[in-house]
């Protein structure tokens, strides 16, 4: 049995701003800093110790690592990549949240942001687990049915896309999934890949 360990990032700038991010290079603020140092120090309590680590090429999710794995005093493979991506939002990325309510009205807005099949002007949840999914399977559960702890830090959308996968959500369960920043998902995970208990 082997762990894997699911972290959002802590607040960007444009969580901070409530500003569509997507693919928008942001920044962490000082307060999802202390997110990732507290998402560090609950892995610390927990005594996992991580094999390997996993995150997006998105500067807010390598930052919220490095944090972790400082507070972890740990040094291990970090494995980048665009898989791990949050959605991209398209033209939404960059307009504020509640500015976009009022334009297009809340609840086309509300599924844009979590239907799987209905995309925001840019990637669905759909096209995201297109990408996330196959990358689960071939890098991030090979480590763990081989007995490696892993550690995977990304975003809201791409990590509701694992999730959906991995507790076999159905488009309309996953519509009412939302993953907060910095708060470590944990699923023990068996060498069959079956889930055998899961915390956060
Ligand atoms: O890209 C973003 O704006 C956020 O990371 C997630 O946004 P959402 O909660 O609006 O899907």
């Amino acid at each position: 049995m082997a762990k894997l360990v699911l972290v959002r990032h802590g607040q960007s700038l444009w969580n901070l701003q409530n500003r569509f991010t997507g693919w928008t290079d942001v920044p962490l603020t000082e307060k999802g800093r202390e997110e990732a140092k507290f998402a560090g120090e609950v892995l610390k309590y927990s005594g996992i110790a991580f094999d390997v680590a996993y995150t997006s090429v998105l500067i807010r999710a390598i930052e919220t690592l490095e944090i972790i794995l400082q507070v972890l005093d740990t040094e291990i493979p970090v494995i980048r990549d665009a898989a791990l991506n949050e959605r991209f939002y398209g033209d939404l990325q960059g307009l504020n949240k509640d500015r976009t309510r009022e334009i297009y009205g809340k609840e086309i807005v509300h599924l844009w942001r979590r239907s799987y099949h209905i995309p925001p002007h840019g990637e669905s949840l759909e096209d995201t687990a297109n990408r996330t999914v196959p990358f689960l399977k071939r890098a991030i559960l090979q480590d763990v049915t081989d007995g490696r702890n892993v550690l995977v830090v990304a975003h809201g959308n791409s990590l509701r896309s694992i999730v959906m996968y991995l507790e076999k959500y159905s488009p309309e369960e996953i519509m009412n999934v939302e993953i907060p920043t910095g708060i470590p998902y944990v699923y023990d995970i068996d060498r069959n890949g079956k889930i055998l208990s899961k915390r956060f």
